[in-house]
């Protein structure tokens, strides 16, 4: 996204004077327009383009990627965001919680006179226009939330870097903080457990496991150093001391292999698919990596993963929704953004 029409007027209301204006900025991942072959496509390739996300050489990926991942993963993308999208609104789950999180947020900090304003890392809308969006407000203090509770460099690094990208092409750039990952958060934390006992409370009759179930990553970048399982470990850790659990009914996965690589274990679906057999038939998955449903809850984990486990010989399967727009959510998201905002309110 180009990113040299700001009108003068924004240029005025930030230049010279200490504006002292903040305005929060929120990143999500990303999803596509439609759910057509070439609307999946555009937002895979770019996607997939990410250095952060492949970080193999784009001398080998890019023919990969271009020649044969893109002839067949949109069409098949293309129709698991079919079972979710919301064809009233036409957008996915993942943009329209995004949009009530930035709205209902914007509503707890308007006395403060602070807009918000949100973006994704690919597609639309861009973290470009949701900065221009800020910037035209007058502000020129901004804060970044990207929404992970979980820090990776293929989700935190990536959608920092689009907002660090866009400030390379502006002259006058604002301030900017990024808020840190939340891995266990106690408001974090309180808010996911409540969210599992709520659907305990609903089902018919105990659960014999709750399976937490986060997106996968290459074992090498985690070799290297990303601390996303150090994260997730820290996210589990909070949610078995809350619930009084632990790791043989509060088991760690991973989820949303790509590729053939060896990717965090263990596997979210064998594992899953495995319970039936061991006497493990009514269970719950929370996905506490994803701040709002998406494809990878509604469809990989309430869909495929579900047929699967029934067909195994499971009898219930309950999916903890994500915490989207709660008001739990929209409180540890208030907390998150007041915290960096001290000093600049
Ligand atoms: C190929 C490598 C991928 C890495 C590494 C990865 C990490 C990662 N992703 C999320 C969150 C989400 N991913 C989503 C979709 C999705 N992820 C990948 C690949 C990688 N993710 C692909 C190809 C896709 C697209 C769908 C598909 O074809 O399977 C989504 C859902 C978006 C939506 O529109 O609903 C989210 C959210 C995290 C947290 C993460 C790092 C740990
Ligand atoms: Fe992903
Ligand atoms: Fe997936």
């Amino acid at each position: 996204m180009v990113f040299h029409h700001i009108p003068p007027q924004a240029h005025l209301a930030t230049q010279g004077q200490p504006g002292n204006k903040p305005g929060v900025l929120l990143v999500n991942l990303g999803t596509p327009e439609g759910t057509g072959y070439r609307a999946v496509r555009r937002y895979l390739s770019e996607f997939l383009s990410d250095r952060r996300v492949i970080e193999g050489s784009p001398l080998f990926w890019q023919p990969l990627l271009q020649g044969v991942v893109l002839t067949t993963r949109p069409s098949r993308s293309g129709r698991a965001y079919a079972r979710v999208w919301d064809t009233e609104r036409n957008e996915s789950p993942l943009r329209t919680y995004t949009r009530h999180q930035a709205e209902k947020l914007a509503e707890q900090l308007a006395a403060d006179g602070v807009p918000v304003a949100w973006g994704m890392r690919y597609g639309s809308p861009s973290v470009a226009q949701a900065l221009r969006t800020l910037m035209e407000q007058g502000c020129d203090r901004i804060v970044c939330l990207p929404l992970y509770p979980q820090y990776s460099a293929t989700t935190t690094a990536t959608a920092n870097d689009q907002l660090f990208r866009v400030l390379m092409k502006l002259r006058n750039q604002p301030a900017v903080r990024t808020v840190p990952s939340f891995p266990d958060d106690p408001d974090f934390i309180t808010a996911v457990a409540s969210s599992i006992r709520e659907e305990q409370m609903h089902a018919d009759q105990p659960f014999q496991m709750v399976v937490a179930s986060f997106h996968g990553l290459p074992q090498q970048y985690v070799d290297k150093g990303d601390s996303y399982l150090a994260d997730c470990t820290r996210t589990v850790a909070g949610l078995r001391a809350e619930l009084g659990m632990d790791e043989t009914n509060l088991p760690m996965t991973f989820q949303s292999r790509f590729g053939p690589t060896k990717w965090l274990e263990p596997y979210t679906a064998p594992f899953i698919t495995g319970l039936p057999a061991k006497g493990i038939r009514r269970i719950a998955v929370v996905t506490p990596c994803f701040m709002a449903d998406c494809l990878e809850t509604l469809d990989e984990i309430g869909h495929e993963v579900r047929e699967e486990f029934m067909k195994a010989g499971g009898e219930s399967f309950t999916l903890v929704p994500c915490l989207n727009d709660s008001p739990a959510s929209i409180r540890l998201l208030e907390k998150l953004v007041r915290r960096e905002l001290l000093g600049w309110l």
